[in-house]
């Protein structure tokens, strides 16, 4: 039987998206699931690409605890719904590329071992990229695995914005201003030269605001600068991650209050953010709904740090013509695009409110000198397509 469709798997910290897509040069997206909380009380959620739900139920502790078991829990109903389904290639979201990568790349053991060498730089999200793909290597062995890295839409950043006023020494070992999100980043540019490639071809900021957020300054479609920095914790504040953060804090949090970097690492990445500061939680919904004083100013803070972000990408652009949104709280979120873009009027920011509120593409007013867009992102679209370019 013919080798006719593409796994896309995207393992986040807690999370694996995954997709069943149809190995043509434009991939069609068969079903898309998610698994979130592995754990914890691990939940899926599966459902064909017309809606229709596959699967959507607790995963039991076993198959829950970690990304193998979730891999599992995950293949077993999209396999049962596809009989049919035979894997040409698996197409994985792969957080670092560090250095070398800055396309997608068919995994043989030569890249593999480049990018176990990179865990230190991500490990919160590199180690599960890896067991996905070994998982996925054991499931398909007859397919091609291609590896997406988030890293790779940034790597031809201008040195003022791929470096850190450290020592040489340091840049030279790989410490650098990688920025991430990528893969949507990547797509956006896409959409926006379809529907708009005047705008496309100018100076372009992406916000993407999900559970991790970050901003991309673009011309011509590239990225030449990102708030996300070395890690996946610098810039804006996230659901639970803290964004910029003074090195002083670190010093003293090591100092002072005697945390270990074990500590620090749950604090920055798992305790702070919208989380932290509001102490309610992470997902944007729960603060909107909430009267909380604290989740008030934590949605402040969020709306603050992006207009600080657009004001300094704007200078690395030397100008602006587009904003978009996108990312769960972008693409959904009216009140927080509307707050974020109060205040803006002076870099020629001007939203509709009406636009806005219906979620409507374009959201600025007629007389806007930026045009402001609401574009939904695709990430696992984009590792499709690389998929299906690399398994021929
Ligand atoms: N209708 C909505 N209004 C406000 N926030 C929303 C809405 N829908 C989703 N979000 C927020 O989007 C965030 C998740 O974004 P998403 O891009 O799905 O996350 P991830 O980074 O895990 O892929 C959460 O904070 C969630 O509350
Ligand atoms: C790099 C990053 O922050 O990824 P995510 O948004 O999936 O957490
Ligand atoms: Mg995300």
């Amino acid at each position: 039987m013919s080798l006719n469709h593409l796994l896309v798997l995207n393992a986040g910290s807690s999370s694996l998206k995954f997709g069943l897509f149809t190995a043509e040069a434009e991939p069609m997206a068969l079903a898309t699931g998610l698994i979130e909380r592995i754990g914890g009380a691990a939940e899926l959620h599966l459902k064909r690409a017309g809606g229709a739900v596959i699967a959507d139920e607790t995963l039991p502790e076993a198959e829950g605890a970690t990304h193998r078991g979730a891999l599992h829990a995950a293949l077993t109903p999209l396999f049962d719904a596809f009989p049919e389904a035979k894997i040409l290639g698996c197409g994985h979201r792969i957080v670092h590329g560090g250095r070398n990568y800055a396309e997608p790349v068919v995994l043989n053991d030569h890249a593999l071992s480049y990018l176990e060498t990179l865990v230190p730089f991500a490990p919160l999200h590199q180690p599960h990229n890896l067991a996905g793909i070994a998982a996925a290597q054991a499931a398909f062995p007859q397919a091609q695995q291609v590896g997406c890295f988030d890293t790779a839409f940034h790597r031809h950043h201008p040195f003022v914005n791929d470096t850190f006023a450290l020592p040489r020494r340091f840049y030279e070992k790989g410490v650098r201003r990688y920025g991430f999100h990528g893969l949507s980043y990547d797509y956006i540019s896409g959409q926006l030269k379809q529907m708009a490639p005047s705008l496309h071809a100018g100076r372009v900021v992406v916000a993407h605001l999900g559970n991790g957020a970050s901003m991309c300054g673009m011309v011509g479609g590239r990225s030449v600068a990102s708030s996300m920095g070395f890690s996946a914790l610098d810039g804006l504040p996230m659901g639970t991650r803290s964004g910029q953060l003074d090195p002083g804090v670190l010093l003293y949090l090591m100092d002072q209050e005697g945390m270990d970097p074990q500590q620090i690492s749950d604090l920055l990445y798992k305790d702070s953010g919208l989380k932290g500061m509001s102490g309610i939680g992470s997902d944007m919904r729960t603060l909107l709904a909430s009267d909380s004083p604290h989740a008030a100013e934590a949605i402040d803070y969020f709306c603050f740090r992006i207009r600080r972000e657009l004001g300094g990408l704007a200078a690395a652009l030397e100008g602006l013509d587009a904003l978009v949104f996108t990312g769960g709280i972008g693409e959904h979120a009216a009140e927080i695009r509307s707050r974020t873009c109060r205040g803006m009027h002076w870099l020629g920011v001007e939203l509709d409110e009406r636009r806005n509120a219906r979620n409507e593409t374009l959201v600025s007013t007629e007389f806007s000198r930026v045009r402001v867009l609401v574009i939904p992102t695709n990430e696992e679209l984009v590792i499709a397509r690389a998929a299906a370019r690399l398994s021929r």
